[in-house]
C-alpha cells in the first residue's frame, strides 16, 4: 500500500499562486510572518489569503521566528490558521502548542545524519538545511540537504523535507529521502517572493507521480 507523499507550499503572498496550490490539492500552504522574508505577509496581508481556502482545503501554516507570545495572538486574531510552523527551540515550540492549542511543526536544520532528532514533543518536524553563513533568514534559502541523510532515519513524529526542492529534483529527493511529506517555496517562484502558478503545478505533479510513493 502507497501513501501519496503530502506537499506544502510556503511563502504564498499572493492569491494567484495560492489558488494554484488549493487547486492541485497541496496539503498545507504556508504563510511567512517574518519581515526580513522576501515572502513576509502581515496579518492584513495574509487574512483575505486565508479565507480563500475552502473548507476541505490545505491547512494553513503560520511561519513565526522566535516570535513572542502576543506576535502569534495577534496574528490569530486577524488570520484563519489550522496550524503553526516555529523557528524557536523545542521547549519554546511545546510552550506555543500549550498556549496556542494548534499543531506546532518544528523547523529543524541539519548539517548531519547526527543532527536528525531522536525525539519529539510536537506534531511534526520539518527537516531542512542549516541556514548558509550569511543568510538573513532559517529557513526559504533553496539548500538542499543531502536526500540519503535520512534514508533509514525514524522520525520520532510525522515530518517532512524541505530546502533547495523543485519540480526538476522533487521526486529524486523523495525517493532517495523517504520523506512522507515535501515543502518547497524558492523552487516554485519566478522571482523571491512571487510564486508561478505553473511552478507549482509542476512541483505537485513530480511528487505525486511514479513509483517512489512512501510504503
Ligand atoms: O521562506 C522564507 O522566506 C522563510 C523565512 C524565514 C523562515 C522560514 C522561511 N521559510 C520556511 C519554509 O518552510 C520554507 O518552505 C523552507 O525553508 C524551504 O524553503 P526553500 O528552500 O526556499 O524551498
Amino acid at each position: 500500500m502507497t501513501h501519496p507523499v503530502a506537499i506544502k507550499i510556503c511563502g504564498l503572498t499572493e492569491p494567484e499562486g495560492l489558488d494554484a496550490a488549493i487547486a492541485h490539492g497541496a496539503d498545507w500552504v504556508g504563510f511567512v510572518f517574518f519581515a526580513r522574508s522576501p515572502r513576509a505577509v502581515t496579518p492584513a496581508q495574509a487574512a483575505p489569503l486565508a479565507a480563500r481556502v475552502p473548507p476541505g482545503g490545505p491547512r494553513r501554516i503560520g511561519l513565526f521566528v522566535a516570535p513572542d507570545d502576543d506576535t502569534i495572538a495577534a496574528t490569530l486574531d486577524a488570520v484563519a490558521l489550522d496550524g503553526l510552523q516555529i523557528y524557536a527551540p523545542p521547549a519554546r515550540a511545546l510552550e506555543i502548542r500549550q498556549t496556542f492549542g494548534l499543531p506546532v511543526w518544528q523547523a529543524h536544520g541539519v548539517a548531519t545524519a547526527g543532527d536528525l532528532p531522536t525525539a519529539s514533543t510536537l506534531d511534526g518536524l520539518v527537516i531542512e538545511s542549516r541556514p548558509p553563513a550569511g543568510a538573513d533568514r532559517p529557513g526559504g534559502n533553496a539548500q538542499p540537504i543531502d536526500w540519503a541523510m535520512t534514508k533509514g532515519w525514524q522520525s520520532p513524529v510525522p515530518w517532512m523535507l524541505a530546502g533547495g526542492l523543485t519540480p526538476e529534483t522533487v521526486a529524486q529527493a523523495i525517493a532517495l529521502s523517504g520523506a512522507p511529506a515535501v515543502d518547497v517555496s524558492s523552487g516554485v517562484e519566478s522571482a523571491p517572493g512571487r510564486k508561478d502558478a505553473r511552478l507549482i503545478a509542476r512541483f505537485i505533479q513530480a511528487a505525486r507521480q511514479g513509483p517512489h510513493q512512501r510504503r
